[in-house]
């Protein structure tokens, strides 16, 4: 990653795939002003969209007529200069513009995620609001979208901010009564609104742990298992939902056999979509294999939908599966709390939506969560735990009570990257794309 030249001046297309209407390409750090200027002739005011011909600094060469945008730093995304063009979003025009841009004096192709490394650099993002960014980027769902916009506009990290102020004075508290240890009335007498604060605070956390779980889930996804028995219409079921032939249906029982995975979005959630080869006892091996996986896989789903053709219930495991009753335009009773379906006819489809969309609102809620991420939960777990600890009995020993506190801050500053950040925040720039 060449990202630790920082004092480059960089430069990448960051909008989306070629060719399209408009291409922006941007340039960010201290010889982004000399590249408009070598490019267009003209710097226009700052943040202001002028539009005039590109040309090729060295040869004169006309590459294309587009917008020039001036961000003077430290007020732009990244904190530093930034030089924005928009170009025709033609190949050859960006390809050319990039080619011009490469050959000036101290500038070079941005690395994945680079733009945003320099933003939080300059203090611009904090590690929470850049997971939140990369979060925005991937969503695919609204619940997704709603989630990462609260974590990238810094949601969370205002709220372990507010935090980290209460221990802080509550470690002044308890810092005083440590002078008074000689003295145990005076010393317990200060602790006292120390820990009400603390055990305030660790409320507060608390229940927004116990959000995480809702969190983690709208980020990853909900996975939603189709099981029973062979022949049931599962891979018909699932080929309706996705919308596509994706799973082989046939009238032999036993057709499916290796779990099979589709993305979705229903009810503004991302699911994953599992159709399992059908439950039964069987001599053949591969089968047998692939009634384990069924079994596996539909036992770690936040929700299944057990199908069969003759209403029977499905095992003790799965009993709160959304039942259903499958090939109704077939005849036969539709068993209580059994969904009647037939694919032929479109019956019941609405009802198993309607179902599904209950279980996610259910497992998802409607607000976004506060904790998104395995990473953030880890570091308020940590916090949590020396919080816990500093609001027990210490037997007097207050400046062991007071170190618990300290850590527990430290754990806060690891939660929005104030300490400990370099490792993750590598990992976190490769999932970026170039130009962001
Ligand atoms: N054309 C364009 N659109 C874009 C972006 C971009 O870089 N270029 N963004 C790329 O992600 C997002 C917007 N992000 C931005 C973040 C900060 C500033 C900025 O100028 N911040 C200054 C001044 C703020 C103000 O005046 O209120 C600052 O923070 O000091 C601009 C864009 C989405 N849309
Ligand atoms: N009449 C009728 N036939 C259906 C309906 N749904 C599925 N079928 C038929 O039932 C047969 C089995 O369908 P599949 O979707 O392959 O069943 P499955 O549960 O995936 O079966 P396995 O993979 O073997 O476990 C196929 O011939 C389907 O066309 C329905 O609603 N009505
Ligand atoms: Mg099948």
């Amino acid at each position: 990653m060449p990202g630790d030249a920082t004092s480059d001046t960089i430069f990448a297309l960051s909008s989306g795939r070629l060719p399209a209407g408009v291409a922006v390409v941007r340039v960010s750090g201290p010889e982004a002003a000399a590249a408009a200027l070598a490019l267009s002739s003209t710097l226009p005011p700052p943040r202001v969209a002028r539009y005039c011909a590109l040309h090729h600094p060295a040869s004169g060469e006309p590459l294309d007529r587009g917008l020039v945008l001036f961000f003077p730093g430290p007020a732009s995304a990244t904190g530093e200069d930034v030089v924005e063009l928009h170009l025709h979003g033609g190949r050859a025009v960006v390809a050319a513009v990039l080619r011009a841009l490469g050959m000036l004096p101290g500038l070079r192709p941005a690395g994945a995620g680079e733009f945003t490394r320099r933003s939080h650099q300059n203090g611009k993002l904090d590690l929470a609001e850049v997971e939140g960014l990369a979060d925005l980027i991937a969503a695919e769902t609204e619940a997704q979208r709603r989630q990462a916009l609260a974590l990238a506009s810094g949601v969370l990290s205002g709220r372990v901010a507010a935090w980290r102020g209460k221990l802080v004075s509550a470690l002044a508290l308890l810092e005083a009564g440590i002078d008074f240890s000689d003295e145990a009335d005076v010393a317990e007498d200060v602790a006292r609104p120390a820990l009400d604060i603390l055990r305030a605070m660790g409320n507060e956390l608390g229940a927004a742990l116990a959000d995480a779980e809702r969190g983690e889930r709208v980020r990853d996804g909900l996975v939603v298992a189709i099981a029973g028995p062979p022949n049931a219409g599962k891979s018909t079921l699932l080929n309706r939902l996705a919308g596509r032939e994706a799973a082989i249906v046939s009238p032999i029982p036993g057709t499916t056999r290796d779990v099979l995975e589709v993305h979705l979005e229903l009810a503004g959630q991302a699911v994953t979509l599992l159709d399992t080869a059908g439950l039964r006892e069987t001599a053949d091996a591969v089968e047998a294999e692939g009634v384990r996986r069924a079994l596996a896989r539909a036992e770690a789903a936040d929700a299944v939908l057990w199908l069969s053709e003759t209403g029977e219930n499905p095992p003790a495991a799965f009993a709160s599966a959304i039942r259903v009753r499958t090939k109704i335009d077939r005849g036969g009773p539709v068993p209580e709390g059994f969904i009647g379906l037939s694919v032929a006819t479109d019956r019941g489809l609405e009802d198993i939506v309607e179902a599904l969309a209950a279980r996610a609102e259910a497992l998802c809620g409607r607000e976004p969560a506060l904790v998104t991420r395995e990473r953030q939960r880890l570091a308020l777990e940590r916090a949590a735990h020396h919080l816990a600890r500093a609001t027990g009995d210490f037997g007097g020993h207050e400046e062991l009570r007071a170190e618990d506190v300290r850590l527990a801050v430290r754990a806060l500053d690891e939660t929005i990257g104030r300490v400990d950040v370099e490792h993750v925040l590598d990992a976190l720039f490769s999932t970026f794309c170039i130009g962001k």
